[in-house]
């Protein structure tokens, strides 16, 4: 005997959700919840909606209307040979066309308004509450599957909250009416027919949950794909440069089909469904017909009521099976709704105090205080017992080898992140009894990947500080030896720089971090190995422009380059996330520890003589080197740049400051948003 019970459990088998799908399965839901989560986004579009489903049920009415006049037609005019009636029968046709046509018209706009403007209130709402978050929650998330989830799911939930409602709510007032109907024609027969209302129950609810699971999958597969997609071409130089471009294009292939496979699956399942209750059906009508027949041959029953009830019956299957169909609609939505339900869910694990302290302009006395740090769902402590102080005003320099905790400390001085033992204050204040907001208007930041948003070079400046004028920015960008190269770009100051910078040269970037720093005049700085990613040239270039950032400010730098780290007036060494030493350059020097033998590696490194292995040794630095001497920080022999100069005040708009340079005017700065 052919297996037909295994082979339909086959066919509807949701699938296994642990394979190698990138993204992980949110949390079920039951659909009364999502219905309590979502609702209060569609409440204020409730009259609309109402209005939508009013429409959405004349249009039928009209087209029955439509259906009795052509009985009129012939009945009236056609069979009698009577024109007299043509004329009012035509106009009444005419105008239910146009009526149907224009209620079409607007119940199609008032349902596609109705759901963008619930789609925009929840997709901003959700993109809201994501800017909300920690940096630890961003750490352990795929990108692309966020992406998915912010543009993909939330269209679901427009289909179960909104469709899914109007759809529900006519089907269930249909159901009503034509069950009424049943009833007085004759109750008994009615009862029966109502017996298999139990058996679609069942049937919805052994499907519901495989169809669930099934589209859950499908969605799961939607964020993969998006995640590889922003991986591979996010780090497309990457793939390009190690030839990876077959390897994306098969992690790509092993996602999309994962996606097919996922939709057929689901869609296996669907389609299963419509037969099974069609069958549901079937057997009703049967059973009602023989017990109508029965009824009619012992005479309790005439041929008309018999036709009646049957008409009847067919126009309460319609909607009967239509909310069959929109339970897969539903339960298919309901799986995007659990992952945004997962994305909501989330608390932000670094929050602001109910009351927090008012800061406003720190001094900028920073207390690490025995501070432990371990990531939010690793298994070890990556910082211990950490302390150290700076005082306003001075430079603290975190030294120590790779993965040693130094941007770790770095985070946590910022708030991205507490401790999860000990404490960090400012100016006497725990940092968490402070608005994170206002704890981070204190500090400044350069880092070792400058961020940079794909706008003007002027607007990445004015980042810093929205409300800083036109003249601040070019004054900082002048004091950041910026404006050199600025002002060759093609529009100046309103050349887009790209997305992530990636118009500008790295140290053109670090320049542009420099003068948004210096615009935002923070007490505090935060310097993440600013030279890192540079070339020793343009590292030394932009030695000058830091150490007149630096001044006056509580600097923290975190510094590979223990060149840099000896200006510091104290200079921390951190290994396994642990203090090893600390005191200034010459006392850590005398130490003759860790710091000092790294020292002397890195100083005979740096004077590496000619005639060694390389071939084109460095260039001796034309005069003391510009860590030896504060005063010496020009590396251009034919004179000083522009920006040693004091800056002249520039009449904008005057022409003034042109120079006489061809090209557009560089030095005009467009209103934040766009050129002028
Ligand atoms: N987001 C993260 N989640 C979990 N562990 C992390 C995370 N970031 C860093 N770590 C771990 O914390 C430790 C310290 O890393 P950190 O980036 O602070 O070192 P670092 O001294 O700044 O190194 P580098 O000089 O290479 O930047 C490392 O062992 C690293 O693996």
């Amino acid at each position: 005997m052919v297996p037909v019970w295994d082979i339909t459990r086959t066919l509807v088998s949701p699938g296994s959700p642990e394979d190698e799908a990138l993204v992980e399965a949110a949390p079920t839901v039951a659909v009364r919840d999502i219905f309590r989560r979502f609702w209060p986004y569609a409440r204020p579009l409730r009259w609309w909606l109402l209005v939508s489903m009013v429409l959405g049920s004349v249009g039928p009415a009209l087209e029955g209307l439509g259906i009795w006049l052509t009985k009129l037609l012939v009945d009236n005019v056609l069979v009698p040979r009577d024109f007299s009636a043509f004329a009012p029968l035509a106009a009444a046709y005419l105008a239910i066309t146009l009526g149907t046509g224009i209620l079409g018209f607007v119940g199609a706009y008032l349902t596609a308004w109705t759901g963008e403007s619930f789609l925009h209130r929840l997709r901003t709402s959700v993109f809201a509450h994501l800017q909300t978050l920690s940096i630890g929650f961003f750490d352990r998330r795929r990108l692309g599957d966020i992406i998915s989830r912010l543009t993909g799911d939330v269209i679901a939930i427009e289909s179960l909250i909104l469709s899914g409602v109007a759809a529900l709510v006519l089907s269930a007032l249909k159901i009503v009416v034509f069950a009424g109907l049943l009833f007085v024609l004759d109750w008994q027969l009615a009862l029966i027919s109502m017996a298999v209302i139990p058996v679609f129950w069942l049937i919805t609810r052994i499907f519901a949950r495989r169809i669930k699971a099934a589209s859950g999958e499908v969605r799961r597969r939607s964020g993969s794909i998006a995640t590889v997609v922003e991986e591979s071409l996010g780090n497309a130089p990457l793939v390009q440069a190690y030839g990876r471009e077959q390897a994306e294009v098969g992690r790509f292939t092993g996602q999309s089909l994962g996606s097919v496979a996922a939709a057929l699956r689901a869609t296996r399942i669907g389609a299963l469904f419509t037969p099974f209750v069609d069958l549901v059906q079937v057997v009703g009508v049967i059973t009602i017909v023989g017990a109508g027949a029965w009824q009619l041959s012992s005479g309790r029953m005439t041929l008309g009521d018999l036709l009646a009830f049957l008409l009847a019956l067919s126009l309460l299957y319609g909607p009967v099976s239509a909310l069959g169909q929109l339970s897969t609609v539903v339960f298919a939505a309901a799986a995007g709704a659990e992952r945004i339900i997962e994305l909501l869910d989330q608390q932000a694990e670094v929050r602001a105090p109910e009351h927090p302290v008012p800061l406003g302009r720190a001094a900028g006395r920073i207390r690490v205080e025995d501070v432990d740090f371990r990531y939010p769902g690793t298994a070890d402590d990556v910082l211990h017992g950490i302390s150290f102080s700076a005082d306003p005003g001075t430079t603290t320099a975190l030294v120590g080898v790779s993965g040693a905790g130094k941007s770790t400390l770095a985070r946590l001085l910022l708030r991205l992140f507490d401790p999860t033992a000990g404490r960090i204050t400012l100016d006497g204040h725990d940092l968490r009894d402070l608005d994170p907001a206002e704890l981070r208007a204190n500090i400044a930041i350069v880092l070792q990947e400058t961020l940079l948003l794909d706008a003007s070079v002027a607007d990445n400046i004015r980042a810093g500080r929205p409300d800083a004028t036109d003249e601040e920015i070019v004054r900082a960008a002048r004091a950041a030896d910026a404006e050199e190269f600025i002002v060759r770009l093609p529009e100046g100051y309103d050349t887009r720089v790209g997305q992530r910078g990636r118009l500008l040269s790295g140290g053109q970037r670090q320049r542009v971090a420099i003068a948004r720093a210096m615009v935002r005049d923070a007490p505090i700085l935060l310097l993440d190995e600013p030279t890192a990613s540079l070339d020793a040239q343009a590292a030394e270039r932009i030695l000058g422009p830091m150490r007149r950032l630096m001044a006056g400010r509580t600097t923290i730098v975190i510094s590979h380059d223990l060149l840099t780290a000896a200006e510091a007036d104290q200079i921390v060494h951190l290994e396994h996330g642990r203090i090893i030493e600390s005191g200034s350059h010459e006392e850590l020097l005398q130490a003759g520890n860790g710091y000092a033998h790294l020292y002397s590696l890195r100083h005979a490194l740096r004077r590496a003589p000619a005639g060694g292995r390389h071939r084109h040794p460095e260039p001796e630095p034309v005069g003391p080197p510009p860590w030896a001497d504060g005063e010496w920080d020009e590396p251009f022999p034919d004179g000083p740049p522009p920006w040693l100069q004091q800056p002249a005040p520039v009449p904008w708009g005057s022409g003034e400051e042109d120079d006489g340079r061809p090209g557009p005017d560089p030095h005009r700065i467009a209103p934040p948003g766009g050129p002028r």
